[in-house]
């Protein structure tokens, strides 16, 4: 490498010395000459970053092993480079003529997850056995699912087998994100409490081909996640794993978070964990696998695992008159707590039955709730605020006049709504699923430091309907005079007038115009990650961006696998 750049450094030198000569040579254009030669070493200058890097690649691509094996029953000739591993067919020239149909390939080494040494043993031989060659365990796209396949590679001879097992095995140590040893929480009672069979179906397999060991614990209550995660010793770990729902997801993550905090004895600020979290889907949900996965796949998430790919993801504080109640990535007001509310009572109807019972009685007993929504638009400024006041306190909310529509606090401009609202949405990440593949907030990323703010004022009953009808089928969902959304960095909700929760039994006596109003002090409904979580009627949300590192990758769409029918 040293040498090949030597080389086209002194290449370089060389081309520039003509032109200091004719420099030298006509006196009289000299001006125009020195204008043409500054201008010729610029764009010198320009390229040279360019071609020193196109060497560095040419280096680093450069072949380290070649050799023949069989790939089926014909030989190939097979390069391995620091990047990828390439065959082609060996074809001998026939009398006829005849054209080879074989084709050569290629495949990435950063697809690749683990190689193995084959032996032919007889029934029942645990060691020995000659040498057959090597396998490659890789993942394959397809659309947005991880596929694995194998590729097998032929060769007797046992001293070739090993030059090429350990020449692979190096190039795949060296893929420094692909874990270890994991952290495994699997909640059993996940959705159709298929969480265990889910792991053991389509995860521990791959782990162990791609050698990850496992430290297990199947959860045994709520909580029970958080609790290990406050004593475990994180450090032997390279990444943890949740298996389950959307709930059980934001418990973890909570966990992390608030076991970073501990670790780094900072009981105001939240603190990033150090192991990224890898999710594997078993829930009814899973807008959070989906938004870093772009499918609702188990092998696809275990698939991201084992290559290590890492995302970061912004994440919010929920808080309360200054105490912190969670972290998460979403949470919803009105139709979406209500809902989730109605179908939690139901818990006995299987799943897709009790979500279109809640919508459809939730939309029938529709209204709206008075509130003032204070928000902190996001931009880089006030980003950088929110990233240095990020204490859960209410100072400044304090000094928030009513009824103001944009009020400067310091260099914080916070705007102020009030009204009644159908349906209020603060969201950190894309929450994509396949019935909505745009996601609930198409407008927000990943890791773009903000939230969006969704709120859906009073409408009647067909227009709301029309407005979430949008969602699953393109877009538009917020073109109505009545929704408003904003990027945000902070907001807080307050519940002007709390309105009472009757119970399931005496619904039907419900009145359909006066909703009870309760005291002061009385608690709410919100649903955070798909949970119910009962809180005062004064929340703050913050923004924390780039809070939790995921395996995943940044998606656009989910995969449409299925359409909703209650709507
Ligand atoms: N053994 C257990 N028994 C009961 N609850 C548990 C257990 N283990 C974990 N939990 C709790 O169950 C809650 C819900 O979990 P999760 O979200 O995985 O399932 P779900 O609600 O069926 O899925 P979804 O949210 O996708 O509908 C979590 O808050 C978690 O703390």
């Amino acid at each position: 490498f040293v040498v090949l750049l030597d080389v086209s450094l002194s290449n370089l030198a060389n081309m520039a010395e003509p032109e200091e000569e004719l420099q030298g040579e006509d006196g009289g254009s000299a001006k125009k000459v020195q204008k043409r030669s500054r201008r010729k070493k610029e764009k010198r200058r320009e390229e040279e970053p360019q071609v020193l890097e196109e060497e560095n690649q040419r280096c680093f691509d450069c072949v380290l092993l070649r050799g023949i094996f069989k790939l089926g029953k014909k030989s190939h000739d097979v390069l391995l480079t620091r990047t990828r591993l390439t065959w082609t067919p060996i074809v001998p020239e026939t009398p006829t003529g005849e054209p080879c149909t074989l084709q050569p390939g290629v495949v990435l080494l950063q697809d690749v997850f683990a190689v193995k040494v084959k032996r032919r043993r007889a029934v029942g031989q645990q060691t020995g056995g000659a040498f057959l060659g090597l396998a490659l365990f890789y993942c394959r796209r397809r659309g947005r699912k991880l596929e694995e396949d194998t590729l097998h590679l032929h060769n007797s001879s046992s001293e070739h087998t090993h030059r090429w097992y350990s020449t692979l095995k190096e190039q795949l140590q060296a893929f420094s994100s692909r874990p270890r040893y994991l952290k495994v929480f699997i909640n059993p009672c996940s959705h159709k409490k298929e969480a265990v069979y889910i792991y053991r179906e389509h995860v521990a397999p791959l782990f162990k081909v791609a050698d990850v060991r496992t430290d297990i614990t199947v959860t045994e209550r709520r909580g029970h996640a958080l609790s290990v995660m406050k004593e475990c010793k994180l450090d032997e770990y390279d990444g943890v794993v949740c298996v389950g729902g959307d709930g059980s997801v934001a418990e973890v993550c909570h966990a992390m978070v608030l076991r970073a905090q501990l670790d780094a004895d900072s009981p105001e600020k939240p603190v990033k964990p150090a192991l990224p979290l890898g999710i594997i889907p078993a829930g009814s949900t899973d807008v959070v696998s989906c938004s870093v996965h772009g499918v609702r796949d188990p092998p696809t998430a275990a698939m991201h695992i084992v290559l290590g790919h890492l995302q970061q993801v912004d994440m919010c504080s929920f808080s309360s008159f200054g105490q912190l109640m969670r972290f998460g990535f979403s949470a919803m007001f009105g139709f979406g707590a209500q809902s989730l509310a109605r179908a939690e009572k139901k818990r006995w109807m299987p799943s897709s039955q009790r979500r279109e019972y809640a919508l459809v009685k939730t939309l029938a007993r529709l209204r709206p709730e008075d509130c003032q929504i204070s928000f902190l638009p996001s931009n880089r400024t006030n980003r950088n605020l929110s990233e240095q006041h990020c204490d859960f306190g209410f100072g400044l909310f304090d000094l928030l006049p009513f009824f103001r529509s944009v009020v400067a606090v310091g260099e914080e401009s916070w705007t102020t709504i009030q009204g009644l609202y159908l349906s209020i949405s603060v969201m950190s990440i894309p929450c994509l699923s396949p019935v909505i593949p745009r996601g609930l907030a198409p407008n927000t990323r990943l890791a773009n430091g903000s939230a969006s703010l969704i709120a859906v004022g009073n409408a009647s009953r067909s227009e709301f309907v029309k407005h979430l009808k949008r969602y699953s089928s393109s877009s538009g969902q917020f073109s109505f005079s009545f929704v408003e959304t904003h990027d945000i960095s902070a907001v807080k909700i307050q519940l002007q007038a709390v309105a009472g929760w009757p119970e399931e039994e005496s619904e039907e006596e419900e009145s359909k115009t006066s909703p009870i109003i309760q005291s002061e002090g009385a608690t709410c409904l919100w649903n955070i990650d798909g949970e119910l979580v009962e809180m005062a009627n004064e929340v703050l949300i913050r923004v924390h961006p780039c809070l939790i590192t995921l395996y995943g990758e940044e998606v656009d769409e989910a995969e449409s696998a299925v359409s909703c029918s209650c709507i």
